[in-house]
């Protein structure tokens, strides 16, 4: 990968390595755009196969949040940090903190928070070291866990799409595929079993799957088997491109919604669903719920105004497929088209001039 090349294609601000021998350390903090506010999203620890796919990773994820933030009406910018590791044999102390530090130094301009492969225990120990970090323990007064919030988004946006393709947004009596069910999933299907769904799961984690089975009554498949099941709702909640050229002609749902960031391959995967009449819920519209909770900590976290805000994403999945049938887009390129539209005018908007702030009379005004 020709990494300059790269982020001048998506206009990418800054990319962070950051190596640590003592605690074996390999990290990438990937800012995005900061047009908005600080960047702010997860960081991943995950066993990427090699370097390259774990800087792509980083640089994909991190783009997804500066339009997520922009989507859901935040003031925060795009970014995302990776650790190179398995989550279940490496992490230690140590390589927390020392990843907290690398965080501090970059002085606000990256906020972190959870994301797969990382827990609430792990943004308590990078807090020893930074106050550039969310989702830590509600103990410290934070807000916790983000995955519960993100699921209920995910339901309410899912709820919307459907209402799109069905006339009307009752889950009662659907039958919802879903990929994953993992910290955010788990949460969703509870949502989903609530309201009477039908529920088919599927995970590489067979204590995951069994959970599902036994508290939701789920019926459980294999995970290549997961894209052709008869469903009303195909739900992806585990990693990402997995809406790509070979799992598309398996696919007999008519709405595909759920959580997991980056789902479609390529863009023109999401042109194929959207003409195969597919009622897509764009993975950034949806999947905003967590940031929103962890980014209410910024304010002095309370409970009742980040739901409130959250449930916002309905109207944001509505907003999106009303963009898409005006202009006649498919829902991915209108919800671009969206976050784009605002990220542009708040660029307007700060090109005034203000009295105070730093600025060329700032040597005046100090004299
Ligand atoms: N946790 C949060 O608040 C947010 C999470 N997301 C995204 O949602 C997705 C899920 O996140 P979490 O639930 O937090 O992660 P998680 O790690 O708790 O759950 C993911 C689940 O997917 C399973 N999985 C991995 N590969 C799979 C495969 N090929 N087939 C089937 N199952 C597979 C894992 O075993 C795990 O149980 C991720 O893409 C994440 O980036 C997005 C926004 C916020
Ligand atoms: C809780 C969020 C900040 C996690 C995140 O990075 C995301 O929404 O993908």
């Amino acid at each position: 990968m020709k990494i300059f090349d790269y982020m001048e294609r998506y206009d990418y601000e800054q990319l962070v390595f950051c190596q640590d021998e003592n605690s074996g350390l390999k990290a990438i903090i990937a800012i995005h755009d900061t047009t908005l506010g600080p960047a702010l999203g997860g960081t991943r620890m995950w066993t990427y196969d090699s370097e390259e796919d774990a800087i792509e990773d980083a640089l994909r994820l991190a783009r997804g949040m500066t339009y997520k933030a922009a989507g859901a009406g935040l003031n925060l910018g795009g970014g995302k940090a990776v650790i190179i590791g398995d989550p279940r044999k490496d992490k230690t102390e140590e390589m927390f903190r020392a990843f907290g530090r690398y965080i501090q130094g970059l002085n606000g301009r990256y906020i972190t928070a959870e994301d797969v492969g990382t827990t609430v225990a792990d943004m308590d120990t990078i807090h020893m070291e930074t106050d550039y970090v969310t989702g830590v323990s509600p103990a410290f007064g934070s807000s916790g866990n983000p995955s519960p919030v993100t699921a209920y988004g995910v339901y309410r946006g899912m709820k919307a799409a459907v209402k799109a393709a069905f006339g009307n947004d009752d889950l009662g009596g659907k039958t919802i595929a879903v990929q994953g069910v993992g910290n955010v999933a788990y949460n969703l299907c509870r949502h989903l079993h609530e309201e009477g769904a039908t529920l088919i799961v599927t995970d590489i984690n067979k204590d995951n799957v069994q959970r599902a089975v036994d508290e939701f009554g789920a019926k459980a498949v294999d995970p290549d088997d997961i894209y052709n099941q008869n469903c009303d709702i195909f739900s992806p909640c585990a990693l990402g491109a997995i809406i790509n050229d070979s799992t598309i002609p398996q696919i007999k749902a008519k709405v595909i919604a759920g959580a997991a960031n980056n789902q479609l391959r390529e863009e023109r995967h999401g042109d194929i669903i959207q003409e195969m009449g597919i009622v897509y819920a764009p993975d950034y519209i949806i999947n905003a719920g967590g940031l929103i909770n962890v980014a209410d900590e910024l304010q002095g976290y309370n409970r009742d105004r980040a739901m409130k805000k959250v449930e916002t994403i309905y109207d944001n999945i509505q907003k999106v497929i009303e963009i898409s049938k005006r202009d006649h887009i498919p829902t991915y390129k209108a919800a671009d088209r969206m976050c784009e539209e605002r990220i542009a005018s708040m660029q307007r908007s700060r090109s005034m001039f203000l009295q105070d702030g730093k600025h060329e009379l700032s040597r005046i005004h100090h004299k």
